[in-house]
C-alpha cells in the first residue's frame, strides 16, 4: 500500500438503525492507489459502512473525512467537489440514472459533470466502456434495455467515467458470470493503479476481492477484526467469522487459492 497522504479516513465510526449498533469503531485508511476489500458475513454491516464512507449515510458516532474534508457534513457548495471526487456503486447498479437515457448519453453526462467540477476528462465513450468489457456498438441502447449485468458494468464505466480520487464498490457484478468478472475486475484494478484511484470494495465474492484488491478487512461485531492481504487471512483466520468464511471456501485454503 501507498504512503501517500490518505484519500479516506474513517476515525471510531459507529452506526446503527436503532437497535444495537451495527458498527462500533471502525477505523480505515485508504491511500491513493490502494484497492481493499471489505469481507464479512450477511448482514455484518458491509452495506452500511460502504454508505457512511460515501456520505450517504451520517455516523452516530465519529467521522469520515476524504482528503481532510467531512464527506457528511460538507456545505452545500462544496458537496459538488465531493461528489466529484467521490462515486459509489450500489449493488443495484444503476440506481439514479435515467433509464430512458442511451448509454452513450449516460457517459457523456458523467464527463461533463466531472468537467464541471473541475475534474480533467477524456471524452472517451469507447475507452469508458471498454473498461467493463461493454463494445461500442452498446452506446445507442437505451439503459432501461439492458440487462442486469449489463447495467451494473455502465454504472461502474459511468463512476470510472469521471475519474473519481475514490470509488466505492457494493457487491459489484453480481450479475456478471464468473469469467466476465474476472476479466473486467482486472480491467478496473489495471485503471485505478494507474490512475491512483482508491478503491474499496464490499463483497462476499473472495474470488472477486483476489482479482481486485491488494490488501482485505473483515468486518465482525462492528469493527474490523483483521486485515492483511487476502491469501493471508483466509490462510490463517484468526476470527470465528473469517474461520466460518474460509470453511464454506474449502478450494481457497486447500492448496487452491484463487487464481
Ligand atoms: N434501513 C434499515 N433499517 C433497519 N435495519 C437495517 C437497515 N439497513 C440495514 N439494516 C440492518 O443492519 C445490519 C447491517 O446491514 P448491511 O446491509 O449493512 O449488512 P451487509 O453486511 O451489507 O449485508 P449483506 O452482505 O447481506 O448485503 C443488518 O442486520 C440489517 O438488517
Amino acid at each position: 500500500m501507498s504512503s501517500a497522504p490518505a484519500v479516506l479516513e474513517a476515525t471510531d465510526v459507529w452506526a446503527g438503525y436503532g437497535g444495537p449498533p451495527v458498527l462500533a469503531g471502525v477505523e480505515l485508511t485508504l491511500r491513493p492507489g490502494d484497492a481493499i476489500g471489505v469481507l464479512g458475513r450477511s448482514g455484518v454491516g458491509k452495506s452500511t459502512l460502504v454508505e457512511i464512507l460515501g456520505g450517504g449515510m451520517r455516523p452516530a458516532q465519529g467521522h469520515v473525512t476524504l482528503g481532510g474534508v467531512p464527506v457528511a457534513k460538507t456545505p452545500r457548495r462544496k458537496r459538488k467537489d465531493v461528489k466529484a471526487r467521490l462515486r459509489t456503486v450500489h449493488q443495484n447498479g444503476i440506481a439514479g440514472v435515467d433509464i430512458q437515457r442511451t448509454v452513450e448519453e449516460t457517459i457523456l453526462d458523467a464527463f461533463k459533470e466531472a468537467r464541471k467540477a473541475g475534474r480533467t476528462t477524456s471524452n472517451d465513450v469507447e475507452a469508458a466502456l471498454a473498461v467493463v468489457g461493454l463494445p461500442i456498438r452498446f452506446v445507442t441502447r437505451r439503459v432501461g434495455t439492458l440487462s442486469g449485468g449489463e447495467r451494473q458494468r455502465i454504472a461502474i464505466a459511468r463512476a470510472l467515467a469521471t475519474r473519481p480520487d475514490l470509488l466505492l464498490l457494493d457487491e459489484p457484478l453480481t450479475a456478471v458470470d464468473q469469467s466476465m468478472r474476472e476479466e473486467i475486475a482486472d480491467d478496473i484494478r489495471a485503471l485505478v493503479r494507474t490512475d491512483g484511484i482508491g478503491l474499496l470494495v464490499a463483497s462476499h465474492d473472495v474470488r472477486l476481492l483476489d482479482r481486485l484488491t491488494d490488501h482485505v478487512l473483515v468486518l465482525a461485531e462492528g469493527r474490523i477484526v483483521e486485515s492483511g492481504p487476502l491469501r493471508e487471512v483466509l490462510r490463517a483466520p484468526q476470527h470465528p467469522d473469517t474461520q466460518a468464511l474460509v470453511e464454506a471456501l474449502p478450494d481457497v485454503v486447500g492448496g487452491q487459492p484463487p487464481r
